[in-house]
């Protein structure tokens, strides 16, 4: 993507045309003519392509939940062989019961590079999560390490939402509503049900993802802040229609009630030449984050730096967040200024995509992860502590990272695979150790 400008159905410098704005009706045609005018379900739709709708909410929800798209394509979804069970590697899915919910601070150094050719789908791993799939409620947390594309098949997720954070290695997304890249400090976000496929840009690729069962990600109110900040709508960029007309073996692989599922179609589904609606794929550049904090004293709350938000029930209290700490200048007086030692009743998965996190003088690592569970103690280690609480308070930014957060209102429980994974690092408490007492009563 090109950082400056309109991208209103702008050509990027690769290439792609985007179309901007967070949860607008888009429309798209890669023909001219494809997309029907006036009507969804015409008796023959324009050239010869056959109508259908994709819902990524109940029909009867309410306008400002309500997200549907139309897509006008060769041939129609539902002529398909049967689905069989595949395999899932090493994707795991809500309800996780292969451990108890352990209150311990933990942390992860990056997963291991792929010993053999291993794709997205097949690069998935998944360290632990919370809520039920079936039930359309919590969120997993993936890793995924790849080294090639994904070949004659595409992937699509009925449990949830894929926010896709790439840490390491470019990402082209070829999905039925077009094309999309994202590159490491960029964010893809990948609706219910809406298929895939992830070409590597780069000879490898690593990074995050947030399966998202519960309400679709939107952006949070502004409140006091007023109408513009944070994540901005018009930063979020729709693909526009691209096509393939592919005849031969596609694997269509479907993540399902935790399962994956396999069917051979005949040709690509990736064959929508047109579309319109609210239920689609967007990227989004993490550096276009308006950073909004404290110009006077104390630290806030990482909810300032909320970017998207999947609400619960309860107003205020999310099914998951997705917080960036994006680079922002440090101004507070008399302030402690790195986060704060704190215990949360949510619960808060942190990656880094580059550099370092001002919380963690080391040991917390680009591709790496650390999970503080709800109500466990943490904030910053010794040295950060001790740093900050002498240093000079001049204006300082803070430029040298970009990390992140996955906070959820549910206690997160490990994957097996998490808990034992050689990554995991042993001794982590040991970065609280040391802090001294300086009470002088
Ligand atoms: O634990 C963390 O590093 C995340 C975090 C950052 C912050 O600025 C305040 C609270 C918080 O949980
Ligand atoms: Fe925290």
């Amino acid at each position: 993507m090109t950082g400056t400008g309109n991208e209103q159905a702008r050509k990027t410098a690769e290439g792609l045309v985007y179309s901007s704005g967070f949860g607008n009706e888009h429309s798209s045609e890669a023909v001219p003519g494809a997309l029907p005018v006036g009507r969804n379900s015409p008796q023959r739709a324009p050239l010869g392509l056959y109508a259908e709708q994709l819902s990524g909410s109940a029909f009867t929800e309410p306008r400002r939940h309500n997200r549907r798209s139309w897509l006008y394509r060769i041939r129609p979804s539902a002529a398909h062989p049967p689905f069989a069970r595949a395999n899932r590697g090493e994707i795991r899915s809500a309800p996780f019961t292969e451990c108890l919910p352990d209150p311990n601070r933990l942390r992860w150094n990056p997963l291991p590079e792929p010993a053999d050719p291993t794709d997205f789908v097949d690069g998935l791993w998944t360290l632990g999560g919370n809520g039920d799939a079936t039930q359309r409620s919590g969120m997993a947390v993936h890793l995924y390490h790849a080294n090639t594309s994904m070949d004659r098949r595409v992937f699509s997720d009925a449990d949830g939402e894929l926010l896709i954070v790439p840490e390491r290695g470019g990402l082209l997304l070829r999905t039925e509503f077009g094309l999309l890249r994202a590159e490491p400090g960029h964010v893809a976000l990948i609706p219910r049900g809406v298929r895939f496929r992830v070409e590597l840009l780069d000879a490898t690729a690593r990074g995050y993802v947030c399966e998202n069962y519960g309400r679709p990600f939107e952006l949070p109110d502004l409140g006091p802040i007023g109408a513009n900040g944070l994540a901005n709508a018009r930063d979020f960029l729709a693909p526009t229609a691209a096509y393939e007309d592919v005849e031969g073996p596609v694997e269509v692989l479907n993540k399902f009630g935790g399962n994956l599922w396999t069917a051979t179609y005949g040709h690509s589904p990736l064959d929508v030449v047109a579309w319109h609606g609210s239920h689609l794929p967007y990227v989004y550049d993490l550096r276009r984050f308006n950073v909004i904090g404290s110009i006077s004293y104390d630290h806030p709350d990482p909810s300032i730096f909320t970017v998207l938000t999947s609400p619960s029930d309860t107003p205020g209290l999310a099914g998951v967040d997705f917080v960036v700490f994006a680079p922002r200048w440090l101004v507070g007086e008399d302030t402690f200024r790195p986060p704060y030692f704190h215990r949360n009743v949510m619960t808060e998965y942190m990656g880094l995509i580059e550099g370092a996190y001002d919380a963690k003088a080391e040991g917390f690592v680009p591709g790496g992860g650390s999970l503080h569970n709800m109500m466990s103690a943490h904030g910053p280690d010794r040295e950060t502590f001790e740093r900050a609480s002498a240093a000079e308070l001049a204006p300082q930014k803070i430029d040298d990272g970009l990390a992140f957060m996955f906070e959820t209102r549910w206690p997160l429980t490990l994957t097996a695979q998490a808990r034992d994974a050689g990554h995991l690092q042993r001794g982590y408490d040991d970065v609280w150790q040391g802090l001294q007492r300086h009470f002088r009563p």
